[in-house]
């Protein structure tokens, strides 16, 4: 963040100094609120620590999720207090739950219990009609309309058709930049994020590849920077670029969803068939709860973070887990070889179906998110006292937020045996049924209740796509990378791996 210009009308540290006092006074009067709401009610929230004023455990929760072991801020807590404990993050009284069957419970809570609740950057970028903030019947809405469009078969065959054409033209430049010989590399997450980004991006909107494609690119860039920044809008500010981001690419999309709107009053356009989201969104908003322009362009401009997110991070997770597992990365390419063999031998190409039928191709998959753990976590704010039941039944008072940290779960020993160990063989043994659909206790990269994630199934096809034209047409040696967990997981290198195609 830049300071304000000198020469204004206050000078920088004056007015710094009276904001921060400003800020001291309503953090102690928030904090005096939130110990007397917690005694007021007969609401018993559960055993830790408010931590210092102002800042309560916020800087502790940060540092932790900047190191080797992002977990160590609740594991230190779940030692001296038990797994589901008092804290103050973000400027909210929290209580945190490293505990599966408290977590599961509030994930599965609907809006007369819990509200999403995100940091005020967050909230800001994101606006008041996102499905990330919406409840209600508004929310069941787009999430029930979006769900069924990800995962209906037309979509996946698409989504399957573009991801090969998309692989195939990258894997040229691949073979280009292998025969260029020493030293030359793919950053399997770059890679992974133009393309992915591309194919959802076209799902959602119908954006072909091109000129208004890389601008709507270059603008999301400036907006995802904003979502965990200072919670400050003034010019200079991260925060002021993200929201300026955002307004010209709404722009881009509402002129996309008015020329949809011509075409259909001049009717050039009455294909029964939704080729993309903002058709499927545009025809089902007739009665009272229809969806409005802005709604529809400020979900959009949502569902892209994980195209350029989520997803690519998942793919470059898989293949550094399975760079350092050469007996897993040996079982998956014999899978996929077979695979490839079998449908050559009958000249038939994959669909995707065939994708998702891979099993130990999704067991790493499963593995993978358990242990990377993409979203750590999901924060909600109680509209009631809520009593949830776990390792001792706790009270979660009134506008108090919850954290509920997946990540503590996923790796908790109780659950998983040797859990740092990346081991996609233990899903043999487990309930993939539950793991694929989510719906298993201790495995919930995806979340659950009402707002499990509606792109589950796309992210996983995408990942074995992805998985699978490597290993078939290439073997690699990757180069040193770390993990970064914070603000967002990413691979601090990007993943580069020096490639030789296969014969
Ligand atoms: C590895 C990939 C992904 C991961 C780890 C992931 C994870 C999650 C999680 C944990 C939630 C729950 C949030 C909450 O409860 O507050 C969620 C919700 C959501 N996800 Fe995903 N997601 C992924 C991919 C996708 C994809 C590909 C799409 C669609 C293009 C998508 C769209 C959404 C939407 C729209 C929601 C909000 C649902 C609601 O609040 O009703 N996600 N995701």
């Amino acid at each position: 963040m830049q300071p304000l210009a000198a020469g204004g009308a206050v000078s920088w540290p004056l007015y710094a100094a009276t904001v921060a006092a400003a800020l001291l006074v309503t953090a102690i009067v928030l904090r005096l609120a939130a110990r007397s709401t917690a005694a007021a009610c007969k609401a018993r929230p559960p055993a830790g620590s408010l931590g210092w004023p102002l800042v309560g455990e916020t800087l502790q929760f940060i540092s932790a999720a900047y190191s080797s072991r992002p977990e160590s801020f609740v594991e230190k807590r779940c030692r001296r207090y038990g797994k589901v404990f008092r804290s103050h993050l973000w400027g909210s009284p929290a209580v945190v739950s490293a505990d599966a069957e408290a977590s599961r419970a509030v994930l599965q809570s609907d809006a007369s219990a819990f509200v999403p609740w995100y940091p005020r950057s967050l909230m800001e970028l994101m606006g008041e009609s996102s499905i990330l903030v919406l409840g209600g019947a508004l929310q069941r809405r787009v999430h029930g309309l979006a769900g069924a469009f990800f995962k209906s078969p037309e979509l996946k065959a698409r989504v399957t058709a573009d991801m090969r054409s998309r692989l195939a033209a990258a894997m040229d430049a691949w073979r280009a930049t292998a025969a260029t010989g020493a030293g030359a590399a793919v950053r399997v997450q770059d890679e992974a994020k133009s393309i992915v980004f591309e194919i959802l991006v076209r799902a959602l909107i119908g954006l072909e590849q091109g000129q208004e494609m890389n601008y709507l690119r270059q603008q999301f860039h400036i907006f995802i920077a904003g979502l965990i920044s200072l919670p400050i809008k003034l010019p200079g500010t991260q925060l002021y670029r993200s929201l300026k981001a955002k307004k010209r690419m709404t722009s881009l999309i509402q002129n996309i969803i008015q020329e949809k709107r011509r075409r259909i009053f001049e009717g050039k356009d009455l294909c029964a068939v939704s080729r993309d989201l903002i058709d499927v969104l545009m025809s089902n908003g007739s009665d009272e709860l229809s969806l409005t322009d802005e709604l529809i362009s400020d979900n959009m401009i949502d569902f892209m973070i994980p195209a350029e997110d989520s997803v690519p991070v998942l793919i470059t997770l898989a293949i550094k887990y399975l760079s350092e597992c050469p007996l897993a990365l040996q079982q998956l390419e014999e899978e996929n070889m077979e695979l490839k063999r079998q449908k050559s031998d009958v000249g038939e190409t994959l669909e995707w179906t065939d994708y998702m039928s891979l099993t130990f191709t999704q067991h790493v998959i499963t593995e993978t998110l358990r242990i990377g753990n993409i979203i750590s976590g999901i924060m909600r704010k109680a509209v009631r006292d809520v009593e949830v039941k776990g390792q001792g039944d706790v009270v979660i008072p009134k506008g108090w937020c919850v954290l509920v940290y997946f990540r503590s779960v996923h790796l908790d020993a109780n659950i998983y045996d040797d859990p740092y160990a990346f081991n996609p063989w233990r899903w043999k043994e487990r309930d993939m049924a539950a793991a694929t659909t989510n719906s298993g206790s201790g495995f919930t990269p995806f979340g659950g209740g009402q707002r499990l994630c509606p792109g589950l199934d796309l992210a996983r096809l995408q990942t074995s796509i992805f998985l699978h034209h490597l290993v078939t047409n290439f073997t690699w040696v990757a180069q040193g990378d770390v993990v970064v967990n914070f603000p967002t997981v990413r691979l601090k290198r990007g993943m580069p791996i020096k490639v030789t195609p296969k014969t």
